[in-house]
């Protein structure tokens, strides 16, 4: 498989103190997912923000093979770069289909028709609300939205952070059955920051467990498939924080 995405040595600073990120390297293969895993404050939104451009790094982002360390956002965003921040950042005042429309600024009209068009297709539930405000919609279907916004980019990658932060059981599945859907019809390559070990497992081919900055460890998700092996990796990477 070939990788998409490389980073390389990436390192992240909000200041003078100790950086965010130190020196971490991770691959993303054509069509596979890969889950950041850790606890609060380990450092993978920032690592996520510097992926997508919103936040200056030091070290090396390839995608396709091409450096694009020094690109503004808007530009790794037409490479095929999408990121979907945690806090569902949707726009309430607008409708849920002025939101796609949003998501799909830099295609052309009947392209950008035809994303928002697949997008309602693969979320039946916010498809039915299709003309309502979107600060109207359930915190799952928001997520969705969230989702489909990214989506409707016509993203190569998507960088998925936190899908499950505020959602009931029942919403975090439905979801992230939309996920594994998107995973099972699509090229999409997806990567995905989680605390939910549980969903996250149902979705990712790899794991890379963060902390203070750092990966101190990755497991294939095949690895994990046995509860013991799974409990073994969170104690030795994560400790208690992320059981
Ligand atoms: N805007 C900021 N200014 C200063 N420090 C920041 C800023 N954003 C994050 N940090 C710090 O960078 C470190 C990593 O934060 P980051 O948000 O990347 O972690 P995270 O793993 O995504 O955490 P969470 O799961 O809580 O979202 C933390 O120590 C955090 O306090």
């Amino acid at each position: 498989m070939n990788n998409l995405l490389s980073v390389e040595n990436l390192s992240v600073a909000y200041g003078a103190g100790a950086p965010a990120v130190s020196r971490v390297s991770f691959a993303v293969g054509e069509g596979s997912v890969v889950a950041l895993l850790g606890a609060n404050g380990a450092g993978k939104s920032s690592i996520m923000k510097a992926v997508s451009g919103l936040m200056p790094s030091t070290g090396a982002v390839l995608f396709n093979d091409e450096d694009i360390g020094s690109l503004p956002a808007r530009a790794r965003v037409a490479k095929g770069i999408v990121y979907v921040p945690e806090g569902r950042e949707i726009v309430g005042e607008l409708t849920v289909r002025e939101n796609l429309v949003l998501g799909g600024y830099q295609k052309a009209a009947s392209e950008r028709k035809r994303r928002i068009e697949m997008v309602l297709d693969l979320f039946p539930e916010i498809a039915e609300k299709a003309d309502r405000q979107a600060w109207r919609l359930s915190g799952g279907e928001q997520q969705m939205l969230a989702i489909g916004r990214g989506l409707a980019a016509d993203p190569k990658l998507l960088l998925l952070d936190e899908p499950s932060l505020g959602l009931a059981p029942l919403l975090v599945r439905r979801v992230f059955d939309r996920l594994a859907t998107i995973r099972a019809e699509s090229e999409l390559a997806i990567v995905l920051v989680e605390q939910n070990l549980a969903v996250t497992m149902r979705l990712c081919d790899e794991l890379h467990f963060l902390r203070g900055g750092r990966i101190v460890g990755h497991r294939s998700a095949e690895e994990l498939k046995d509860e013991t092996a799974r409990q073994e990796a969170i104690d030795a990477y994560l400790g208690a924080a992320a059981a």
